[in-house]
């Protein structure tokens, strides 16, 4: 069971805070020096919000569109909605630093007000930031208004329904302010399933993962979501687009991959199809212990080339396992240790499978087809792979814990060709070590394609109190080098404001022009989302 989750909690993930274990404490000061002092939330009082630039004609013509009640300037609401949920974010509204909120929050009903809304932002020079769950961790929600007047969150949390099942096709369409949780609830009388279960599950929405092309724990199975988006409407200053009218077409261009990983710079999604499948009937998860992250990579190739991938294949590296067993201390992890030494794994790197099917047989044949590839692994079975199954929402809880101890906890994501992996984990891991000093860089490989794989890192140090934002920029941007060239600069987390400057390197020149004049003929003037996706405003031409 998942907690239920405020959507307008910011500063954290969950109001509930464990404790850290001592033991957590004392190897946190070996490994990264931290001198632990708890370092309070400041009140959401202490928060600077200054007063909201929406004219009256504005908010009236707003208002006239979604109702009085759905036009919000209240502090709360603005707060509420004044950016994602990265290490910076979390920080920003932690240490009284510098937030950017918006003038108003406006909470459209119905596809129809999004396009309406649109009409009035252009009219009364209004920036409009699309926010479905808000848990982008690029920049993607932040309230920037580019060269407008003032800037408004689209909150969309009021498109929430499930708009029809096409069972014999196994088609649903469903608004984009859906919560992946209500997606599954929705689906569920219908004996469907989206499969898609990114780390922010609880709160994000099928909106955002469409305009993220965001990718699940399960996606090696299900696919990533654009993988799933079979069709969508979008509402755009210049009125609706719908897309995607059959299963595939030879009618040009894939003109859906244009809306597909827009970051609401293009148009608001309202709708999305997607291709849904028969709810599993069965679970399996199971873990592994291999020697190395040569050798669990190596593993991992082979499912992936050979299409016997696991629906979850997770691979973590060297640092990692060792963090999760350190952190989970006691007799038992050391035992465990010692185990796996005498089995000969001396530097042991987690995997965890899994597997979903629809019956026995089907879960025993795809089991052993995966596992004919799993040669040298140490098999923990069952209880590893449920441990870590009922952990999978653990790591933005475990986040707040830290963040409350004085850590500098946060993620970067690529991925790669499988010849250029390891070069480049080792790559990105250097040039976090060298911009942070006494630092954990952790790394694991949970999605695997037949020419890659992407590599997801964790980092720990102790926060610089001084400037914590700013040290973490640096080692971002020692990062974003690193990967430049060699990966790409989001295998799933999306460009947002983060990754913009580092877009025309990976599409070239062109293809920023090519957005650009996509963007043009969506929103000639400019108000969706400024300052992400295209960092540079090209697109006025
Ligand atoms: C703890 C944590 C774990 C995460 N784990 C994963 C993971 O496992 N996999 C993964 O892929 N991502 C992960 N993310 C990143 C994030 O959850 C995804 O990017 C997700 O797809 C965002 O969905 P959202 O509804 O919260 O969108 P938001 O954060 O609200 O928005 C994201 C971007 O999409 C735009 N947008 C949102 N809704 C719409 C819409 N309807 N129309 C047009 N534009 C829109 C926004 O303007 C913004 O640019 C994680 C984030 C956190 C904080």
């Amino acid at each position: 069971m998942v907690e239920r989750i405020d959507q307008d909690l910011r500063g954290g993930w969950s109001p509930s805070r464990a404790e850290l274990p001592p033991h957590a404490l004392r190897w946190l000061g070996e490994r990264i020096g931290l001198r632990p002092g708890r370092t309070p939330a400041v009140p959401d009082t202490a928060l600077e919000v200054g007063a909201s630039a929406l004219t009256d004609a504005a908010r009236d013509a707003l208002a006239e569109v979604v109702g009085q009640g759905c036009v919000r300037v209240d502090r709360a609401s603005r707060l509420g909605h004044a950016g994602g949920l990265s290490y910076v974010d979390l920080v920003r509204y932690r240490a009284g630093g510098e937030l950017v909120v918006p003038d108003g929050v406006v909470l459209p009903a119905t596809p129809e007000q999004v396009v309406a809304v649109l009409e009035v932002c252009v009219e009364h020079d209004l920036a409009v930031v699309p926010f479905g769950g808000g848990t982008s961790v690029v920049g993607g929600v932040s309230a920037l208004r580019g060269d407008k007047a003032a800037v408004v969150a689209l909150d969309l949390g009021g498109l929430d329904r499930l708009v029809s099942v096409d069972p014999v096709s196994r088609v649903a369409v469903l608004q984009a302010g859906v919560t992946a949780p209500e997606a599954e609830r929705l689906l569920a009388p219908h004996g469907l399933t989206v499969g898609h279960v990114p780390q922010s599950f609880e709160r994000a929405t099928i909106g955002g993962f469409a305009a993220t092309r965001s990718a699940g724990q399960a996606s090696s199975g299900y696919g990533r979501f654009e993988d799933l988006v079979e069709g969508v409407r979008l509402a755009t200053p210049r009125g609706e687009w719908r897309l995607g009218a059959a299963p595939a077409s030879a009618a040009g261009p894939d003109l859906r991959e244009l809306v597909v990983g827009s970051e609401g710079a293009f148009g608001v999604i309202t709708e999305v199809s997607l291709r849904v499948r028969p709810k599993p009937v069965l679970e399996r998860y199971e873990g592994f212990f291999v020697d190395g992250w040569e050798a669990g990579s190596a593993i991992v190739r082979a499912l992936a080339q050979q299409r016997v991938l696991a629906d979850v294949t997770r691979l973590s590296d060297e640092d990692e396992t060792d963090v999760s067993l350190a952190l989970s201390g006691g007799a038992k992890s050391t035992a465990l240790r010692a185990y796996l030494k005498a089995r000969g794994v001396r530097r042991p790197c987690m995997l965890v499978l899994g597997w979903h099917a629809g019956s026995k047989r089907e879960l025993k044949a795809r089991r052993a087809a995966t596992l004919a590839l799993v040669r040298g692994a140490v098999r923990l079975g069952t209880p590893l792979g449920e441990t870590w199954r009922h952990g999978r929402f653990n790591g933005p809880r475990q986040r707040d814990v830290l963040l409350d101890v004085g850590v500098c906890v946060e993620t970067l994501e690529t991925a790669t060709h499988w010849s250029r992996l390891t070069g480049l984990r080792d790559a990105v891991r250097e040039a976090v070590r060298d911009a942070l000093g006494r630092t954990v860089v952790m790394c694991h490989i949970s999605h695997a394609y037949e020419t890659g794989a992407s590599l997801y890192f964790t980092v720990l140090a102790a926060r610089d109190a001084d400037d914590p934002v700013g040290q973490w920029q640096v080692a971002k941007a020692a990062a974003s080098e690193a990967i430049t060239g060699v990966g790409t600069i989001s295998h799933h987390h999306a460009v947002g404001v983060d990754h913009a400057p580092y877009l025309e390197a990976e599409i070239g020149a062109l293809g920023v022009d090519v957005l650009a004049a996509v963007k043009r003929a969506l929103d000639p003037t400019g108000v969706l989302n400024p300052g992400k996706l295209i960092a540079s405003e090209p697109f006025r031409g």
